[in-house]
């Protein structure tokens, strides 16, 4: 006998006992999801991965999300006619592009998440790291090393920021209440001045400053690949070090594997790159045995999922 979906009643409660060893050792724990803007581009995949953010927070877990939005802010200028520049992953960002990514990231991509997965049940919250004072930033310093100079060449990339504390009261507030908190990568300088972070860093420090137990971020590739196109399921710091010396890691996967490293370095149990294009993806691996993805343990981590 088979139900509507095609699994027999076996299959089913298989499914579901399966989960249940995870919603017990995560329950009351705080799991950082890093939301690309890759990975927001399919309405049904908007719907799903809403719907797995809702069941942890239901089953227990204080999912905390913090969103990107690279590809919809560059769609962004490009209807006002405007130029957008990346050096070394970083958007150039002068004071009316600050604007234009404040409006993207804290207006509308934020309030397409807050609103889906309140669609589904759930309680959002949106934020930006200027709420409650989240996010301290400080100018971020890039740096280029050329064969002709001595010293590397410091390259203003304007109003880029990088973290420099979390004050994590406000989303500590919004987890003990019912509330999932959606954070925008945006923080506030010294003199008040409004920086543009990219979404990885803050999603990697904020899992630290909170204790969580997992951080997990979704993209558009199916988690680390090796040489030959390969997924690498499992990977410690060292092997991961070696795939960085080596280029097989590298562009746009390298401060994603920082994050991870810093993460797990600084107590977070385990962090996962995983492929946002999976229906789904995140209630795979939050809640199976196989998981999906690339997970990134610390030296010291379980060497379980
Ligand atoms: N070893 C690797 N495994 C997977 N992706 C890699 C690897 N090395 C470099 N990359 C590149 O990193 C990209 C993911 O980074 P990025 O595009 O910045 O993601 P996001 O937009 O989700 O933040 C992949 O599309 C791929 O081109
Ligand atoms: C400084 C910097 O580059 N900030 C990023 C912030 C958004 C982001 O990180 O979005 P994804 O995760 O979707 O790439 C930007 O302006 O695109």
């Amino acid at each position: 006998m088979s139900t509507k979906n095609g699994y027999t009643p076996a299959d089913t409660a298989h499914i579901l006992n399966e989960a249940l060893p995870y919603i017990r050792r995560f329950h009351g724990s705080t799991i950082v999801v890093k939301y690309g803007g890759n990975a927001m581009v399919d309405e049904g995949l908007k719907e799903s991965f809403a719907r797995d953010v809702v069941l942890m927070k239901l089953v227990g877990m204080n999912p905390v999300i913090v969103h990107g939005g690279g590809p919809q802010i560059g769609k962004t200028l490009e209807e006002m006619g405007r130029k957008t520049e990346f050096i070394a992953g970083m958007r150039v960002t002068d004071a009316d592009t600050m604007e234009v990514v404040e409006m993207v990231l804290g207006g509308h991509v934020n309030k397409e998440i807050v609103r889906l997965i309140n669609r589904h049940g759930g309680k959002a919250v949106g934020l930006s790291g200027k709420d409650g004072g989240l996010i301290r930033a400080r100018k971020l310093q890039v740096t280029r090393e050329s064969p002709e100079a001595d010293a590397p060449e410091i390259i203003d990339v304007g109003l880029v920021g990088e973290v420099e504390s979390i004050h994590p009261e406000v989303v500590e507030t919004l987890d003990t209440g019912d509330f999932i908190p959606i954070i925008a990568p945006i923080g506030v300088g010294p003199e008040g001045e409004t920086f543009n972070i990219n979404a990885d860093l803050v999603a990697g420090r904020l899992a630290q400053e909170l204790a969580a137990e997992k951080l997990v971020l979704l993209t558009d590739v199916p988690g680390i690949l090796d040489s030959g196109g390969g997924l690498l399921t499992g990977l410690d710091p060292e092997q991961v070090n070696g795939y960085i010396s080596d280029g097989t890691i590298a562009g746009g996967m390298l401060p994603k594997v920082r994050c991870c490293l810093d993460a797990v370095g600084g107590g977070v149990q385990s962090a996962h790159i995983i492929d946002g294009r999976v229906d789904h993806a995140l209630l795979l691996e939050v809640f199976t045995d196989a998981g999906v993805g690339t997970l990134i343990r610390g030296t010291a981590g379980r060497t379980q999922k």
